[in-house]
C-alpha cells in the first residue's frame, strides 16, 4: 500500500487521501469520557482460551516499520463473544523517551505512556484476518493500557530480544509465553465500542474493548522500547526512530461506550 506515517506530509491529517476510510465515521481511537459512558450489565467477562502458549512453541517478533508486533497462534481466541474471534498478532504504541505519553485510547483526556493491543478475527465467519479485517463483524481488539511502575517480567518475555529487530522488516522467533499474563487482573472491568483500524485503512470493522485497569511496566522497559527501534530499513542512511506511532483521539459520531462495571 500507499506509505503513512505519523507525523510530517504522510501524517494521520493526509491518510484519507490514499486511505478513504480514514476520513470516515466510525473511528479509532477515541477519548472514553465519564460523561458519554452507558452501564450494560449485558456485558461479559471476557473469557480467553489457550493464552497459556507453551515454551516449546515459538512466535514470530517483528519491526513492521510502524510498530513492535508479535505474531499470535489461532489456537487462541475470545470465547464470550457472539462468535469465536482467534488472535492474530499483538503490538504496541507508545510515546517517545522524552515524552513517555503515547496511548492511542485516553481516559477522560488522560493519555498514558503506551498500549498494547492484542488483534483478533471473526473465525467463525472468515477464513483469516485478511477476509475479516473489511467486514463490519471481522475483528476484535483487546486493548490494554500501560503505565509506568512495578517491572513486568511477561513483558520482558519478548523485550529481551527486541536488538534483534531494531530496523523495519527484520523478524526473529521468540519462545512463546503466557499471554495472559500480559493482561490485567481484572477482564470483567472494561469499556466497549465499535470502532476501526488505528492504522491506515482504518477499516471501521472492530469491536473495541479497553479493559479498565492498565498494565505497568518499569520505566526502563519502557526507555528501552521506546529508543531501541527504527521505522527505517537497516541500509538506509538516515535512521528513522520508531517513537509516537499513535492516533489522536477521533469524532465519536453519535457513538455510545459502554462499561461493564458501575463506579
Ligand atoms: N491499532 S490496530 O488497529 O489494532 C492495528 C495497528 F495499529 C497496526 F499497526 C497493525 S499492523 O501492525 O499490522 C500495521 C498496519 O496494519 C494492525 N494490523 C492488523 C490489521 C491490518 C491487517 C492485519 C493483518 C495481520 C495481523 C494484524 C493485522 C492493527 F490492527
Ligand atoms: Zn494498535
Amino acid at each position: 500500500g500507499v506509505k503513512w506515517t505519523y507525523s510530517g506530509p504522510e501524517g494521520e491529517h493526509h491518510w484519507s487521501k490514499h486511505y478513504p476510510f480514514c476520513g470516515g465515521a466510525f473511528q479509532s481511537p477515541i477519548d472514553i469520557q465519564r460523561d458519554f459512558l452507558q452501564y450494560d450489565p449485558n456485558l461479559l467477562p471476557i473469557e480467553i482460551q489457550n493464552y497459556n502458549l507453551s515454551s516449546s512453541e515459538q512466535l514470530t517478533l517483528g519491526n513492521n516499520g510502524h510498530s513492535v508486533q508479535l505474531s499470535l497462534p489461532s489456537s487462541m481466541y475470545i470465547s464470550s463473544l457472539p462468535q469465536r474471534y482467534s488472535a492474530a498478532q499483538l503490538h504496541f504504541h507508545w510515546g517517545s523517551s522524552t515524552l513517555p505519553s503515547g496511548s492511542e485510547h485516553t481516559i477522560n483526556g488522560k493519555q498514558y505512556p503506551a498500549e498494547m493491543h492484542v488483534v483478533h478475527f471473526n473465525s467463525d465467519k472468515y477464513p483469516n484476518i485478511s477476509m475479516a479485517m473489511d467486514k463490519s463483524d471481522g475483528l476484535a481488539v483487546l486493548g490494554v493500557l500501560m503505565e509506568l511502575g512495578e517491572f513486568n517480567p511477561a513483558f520482558d518475555q519478548f523485550l529481551k530480544y527486541i536488538n534483534g529487530i531494531k530496523y523495519r522488516d527484520q523478524k526473529l522467533q521468540v519462545p512463546a509465553f503466557n499471554i495472559r499474563e500480559l493482561l490485567p487482573s481484572r477482564l470483567d472491568e472494561y469499556y466497549r465500542y465499535d470502532g476501526s483500524l488505528t492504522t491506515p485503512p482504518c477499516y471501521p470493522s472492530v469491536l473495541w474493548t479497553v479493559f479498565r485497569r492498565p498494565i505497568t511496566i518499569s520505566p526502563k522497559q519502557f526507555q528501552t522500547l521506546a529508543s531501541t527501534v527504527y521505522s527505517s530499513h537497516a541500509q538506509e542512511s538516515a535512521s528513522v526512530p520508531l517513537a509516537g506511532n499513535y492516533r489522536k483521539p477521533q469524532q465519536m459520531d453519535n457513538r455510545v461506550v459502554l462499561v461493564s462495571f458501575q463506579e
